[in-house]
């Protein structure tokens, strides 16, 4: 659990800054032609001149997937993010099974999942990470911005769990809460996955939260030139860092390899924007690195026995080596800060195979972490976010095709049938890894095992 009073919070605004009074509404005296952005309806009472400000109680709450911080966390925190439906998807004639599928699959996955952690300390840094980001975004909008917030993290398998960060928001009165998911693309198993909690708990009769609060979500972001830019800056040190007696010995071909996270190929077919906007953002990447540098992706830790994204990167790392390729950038692409897949896959896992491979000269790019430039952005996206329309939990759920439009039928108009059926066929396709766990539970044999679960 971080405690919340490490992080920084003023409830006054650090002093009166003109973006809380955009140019387009300055001459304007009614709040009702200000209705189209919730930050001017939410700091300007009715009937209040353009100039005038209300201390708003502004919050920011991050949402992350959070990560075991020691070795005993490990199968709960499996446990937890096995029992998400939008992680392991069942058929309804089976979802009451959910829970003990997700112990029993849990219980198999820990002593490997363990070990992982245990080779990169025994833990996950995400917490640590997503508090640093946090508290310097807020520190970013003080002082870029003249904007005092709070900050929340919400993790969604582990401490601080997301729930208990809407406990501290209620508590401390917020009235405008900006929703910034950690994952630059959107998947309907990340970004999505906690989407759904904040809006499964936002339309209860009883909500923890009042329902007076008002919210925006900013649902994917990595299309931003800021980030763009600062991703590319991480990258271009370590491409500049390849030495002249590196390339003398190893040529002078760079190439750069985007490992992105996988997710089951039945993921997209049913919606998932997640492969469109990877494949958009290493584009736009890529197009800010010197000519002379080749640019590939592909799709890292998948898991179970069905399809994910391909190609993956423990095929494209042979057959980089096979083409002779030496001088390599690995770059995380799905994730803003270090966590295992990155400290334990990328950097043991898929530098051995890269070795073996015969890629010679293998560099990893850091994860964003604290960076200026992404710290810097990420404050500016803020602001931005409180400066245009809203986009509620719901709406960004449903434009993503992350709910089951059923559930909510009675908010939005939007056609039920199709959409349902589009659902049902991921469904059965997750039953690959599921059906192999009831096998293996029925013949003792270790099916799941053998597909690594
Ligand atoms: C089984 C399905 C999974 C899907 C789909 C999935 C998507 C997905 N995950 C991330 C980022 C992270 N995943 C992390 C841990 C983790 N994820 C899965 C499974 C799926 N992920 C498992 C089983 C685990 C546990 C670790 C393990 O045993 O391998 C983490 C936490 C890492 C940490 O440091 O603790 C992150 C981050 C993305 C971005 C994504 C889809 C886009
Ligand atoms: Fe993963
Ligand atoms: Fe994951």
């Amino acid at each position: 659990y971080v405690p919340m009073a490490s992080q920084s919070f003023r409830t006054e605004r650090a002093g009166r800054s003109a973006f809380l009074r955009p140019s387009s509404s300055s001459s304007s005296s009614s709040s009702s032609s200000l209705s189209s952005t919730w930050l001017q309806a939410a700091t300007m009472p009715e009937g209040a001149t353009s100039g005038a400000t209300t201390d708003s109680k502004i919050g920011v709450l991050f949402l992350n997937l959070g990560g075991p911080e020691k070795s005993t966390d490990v199968e709960g925190f499996l446990y937890n993010l096995f029992a998400d439906p939008d992680i392991i998807r069942l058929p309804p004639f089976i979802s009451s099974l959910q829970k003990p599928i997700a112990l029993a699959i849990s219980k198999r996955r820990a002593p490997k999942s363990r070990e992982a952690y245990n080779s990169i300390g025994g833990g996950s840094p995400i917490v640590k990470y997503t508090t640093e980001q946090a508290n310097l975004i807020s520190q970013a909008l003080a002082s870029n911005h003249n904007l005092a917030v709070k900050t929340y993290i919400g993790m969604r398998y582990w401490f601080p769990f997301t729930e208990q960060a809407l406990a501290e928001i209620a508590e401390d009165g917020i009235q405008s809460l900006v929703i910034l998911p950690l994952y630059p693309q959107f998947s309907v198993s990340t970004s999505g996955s906690s989407l759904r909690l904040l809006q499964e708990e936002f339309s209860k009769e009883e909500s923890v939260v009042p329902k007076s609060m008002k919210h925006t979500v900013v649902a994917s972001w990595y299309d931003r030139p800021g980030y763009v830019s600062s991703v590319a800056g991480l990258i271009m040190q370590e491409l500049e860092s390849f030495t002249e007696e590196e390339l003398e010995k190893f040529g002078p071909e760079k190439h750069v390899l985007f490992s992105a996270h996988g997710v089951p190929q039945s993921y997209i077919d049913n919606g998932d924007p997640y492969q469109a906007q990877i494949q958009d953002c290493v584009e736009r990447i890529g197009k800010s690195l010197p000519e002379d540098v080749t640019v590939h992706l592909s799709y890292q830790s998948r898991v179970g026995p069905i399809e994910w994204l391909r190609p993956y990167t423990d095929d494209v790392l042979p057959e980089l080596g096979e083409q002779g390729v030496k001088n390599l950038v690995v770059v995380p692409i799905s994730f803003v800060s270090e966590h295992i897949e990155t400290l334990e896959e990328i950097d043991i896992e898929y530098r051995e195979l890269a070795e073996e491979s015969g890629i010679e000269n293998w560099r990893r790019c850091p994860a964003l972490n604290t960076d200026q430039t992404f710290i810097n952005d990420m404050a500016d996206l803020v602001v931005e976010s409180l400066e245009s329309p809203t986009l509620t939990v719901t709406e960004a759920c449903v434009n993503n095709n992350c709910i089951d439009v059923k559930e909510i039928s009675q908010l939005i108009d939007v056609d039920k049938e199709a959409k349902v059926a589009e659902r049902m066929n991921g469904r059965f396709a997750m039953l690959g890894i599921v059906s192999t766990l009831l096998v293996e539970l029925a013949s003792g044999k270790s099916l799941l095992h053998m597909f690594g679960l």
